[in-house]
């Protein structure tokens, strides 16, 4: 009680965030507005064969607008997340909207604009 709101270290509030005449819902904003880290940028430069040959793979296929699954796996510690970094500061750079969800809210966590739901699938 008593306490300001400014104390809890809280994510800002999007500036545009009362614009309801704006032409896009406000969670595809948020996603749109997400800041990707300058390392994320830098991480496609430094992919490692493996990494680059899935990266290669996966902006192919949405380069030419086909649809597709991917499987990521490898031990612990073998640079999926770095991957994923990548991959988001890529497609993002690009103004492609790409979203980040995983069952965890650590794991999320681990991504820039990752989240454990995705009401933004709501929108067509
Ligand atoms: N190509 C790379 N160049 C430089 N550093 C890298 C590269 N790939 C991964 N790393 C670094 O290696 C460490 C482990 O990578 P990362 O967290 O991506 O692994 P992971 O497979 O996601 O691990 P986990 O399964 O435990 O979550 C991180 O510090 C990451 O920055």
């Amino acid at each position: 009680m008593g306490k300001s709101i400014s104390l809890y270290d809280l994510p800002t509030r999007p500036t545009n965030m009362d614009n309801v005449d704006c032409e896009f819902p406000r969670e595809i904003q948020d996603e749109m507005s997400i800041q990707i880290p300058p390392e994320d940028y830098e991480a496609e430069l430094k992919l490692n064969l493996e990494q680059h040959k899935a990266f290669s793979m996966i902006i192919d296929v949405i380069q030419k607008g086909k649809s597709g699954i991917f499987f990521i796996d490898g031990p612990g510690g073998t640079g999926k997340t770095f991957l994923y970094r990548a991959l988001l500061a890529h497609l993002r750079s690009k103004k492609l909207m790409a979203i980040a969800t995983a069952t965890s809210g650590v794991a999320a966590a681990i991504m820039p604009g990752g989240r454990t739901r995705i009401p933004i699938l709501r929108y067509q």
